[in-house]
């Protein structure tokens, strides 16, 4: 089977990118190792402190993001670290070539109940500074900590899937995923129905009419609450994730971050055929004006992306 170095060697001759990857690739199977143990350890709950933006750390949000520091802290192509859980980007190296943006636990809420999370991550060239729209990514990748340890990577060409192997190997599983056109699953935190605006509450009314109403297919209702497992579930096997702009999220951009669960997601979901938008543009075309902006965030399957955008188109 084809091994993360031997698909790196295949993927890119930029030896800063692979470099990086394979850093965030032990970050991820070491943080996998730190989750597996972490009842017994006694890491599970709160860290006493809350992150930039206002949101109580757990333990294991505070330790993964130690650990993906340590392991780019060494890598010289690395310039700078922007993470979900540090207030101020960080300064690596002043020689590196690669900006790396971070979410190092998403989904921690799911962490005291032993359900997927993940670590997303974004790869920008330095000479650009952390704020460069998503389209200007080098790569993308996360780690899901599922049944299974999986790497999803994507450089310019396809979305590849690892999985880790008992000996550590990171061993490529799925070499192009593929997100279907059509799908009948969609993915939305429905509690928040109240806040939405008219075009999500139109999307998701005609999908709840099933057959009967306009959309003319049944549709099925999916929400993981870790986007990494969500996003993953899509990649696999089609369906949308919403996390729109509503009421309660407005004055502050959305829910999700730009630059490390928005734009990494974007750049995998468009690599396996997928699409990505805010209701009014592509994700990747946002120009970011801070390093812990919020956006609005809808993708997946191209044929309900463009369903929930003709309902913005219209209002
Ligand atoms: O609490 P909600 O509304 O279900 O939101 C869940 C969303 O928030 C997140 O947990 C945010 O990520 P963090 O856990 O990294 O803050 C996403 O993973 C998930 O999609
Ligand atoms: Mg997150
Ligand atoms: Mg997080």
């Amino acid at each position: 089977m084809t091994n993360l170095s031997q698909w790196l060697a295949a993927q890119t001759d930029d030896a800063n990118i692979a470099g990086v990857i394979t850093a965030m690739a032990a970050a991820g199977a070491e943080i996998a190792a730190v989750l597996r143990q972490a009842p017994i350890a006694g890491q599970t709950g709160l860290a006493g402190a809350t992150n930039v933006q206002g949101e109580a750390q757990k333990a294991l949000d505070v330790i993964s993001n130690d650990i993906v520091l340590n392991h780019l802290r060494a890598n010289p192509a690395v310039s700078i670290l922007v993470s979900e859980e540090l207030d101020e980007a960080v300064d690596i190296s002043s020689q590196g070539a690669v900006i790396v943006a971070t979410d190092p636990l998403d989904g921690s809420s799911n962490l005291d109940v032993n359900v997927t999370v993940g670590t997303i991550f974004s790869l920008l060239p330095a000479d650009g500074g952390p704020l460069q729209k998503g389209s200007a990514q080098l790569a993308a990748g996360y780690v899901a900590y599922g049944p299974a340890t999986s790497l999803v990577l994507r450089i310019a060409g396809p979305t590849s899937v690892f999985t880790l192997a008992d000996d550590g190997q990171w061993l490529l599983t799925v070499a192009a995923a593929a997100v279907p056109e059509a799908s009948g699953e969609f993915a939305i935190n429905t509690a928040r129905e109240r806040f939405w605006d008219a075009p999500t509450l139109g999307y998701v009314q005609e999908s709840v009419a099933g057959e009967t109403g306009p959309a003319g297919k049944r549709y099925n209702m999916r929400w993981v609450g870790s986007m990494v497992a969500d996003i993953h579930r899509i990649l696999m096997r089609g369906g949308i994730f919403l996390y729109p702009l509503d009421r309660e999220t407005a004055s502050k951009g959305g829910r999700l971050r730009l630059l490390y669960e928005a734009n990494p997601m974007a750049w995998l979901v468009e690599g396996a055929g997928g699409r990505s938008t805010t209701g009014r543009q592509g994700i990747l075309s946002v120009q970011p004006t801070g390093i812990h902006q919020r956006v609005p965030v809808i993708l997946g399957s191209a044929e309900e992306v463009k369903r929930v955008e003709d309902w913005y188109a219209r209002g």
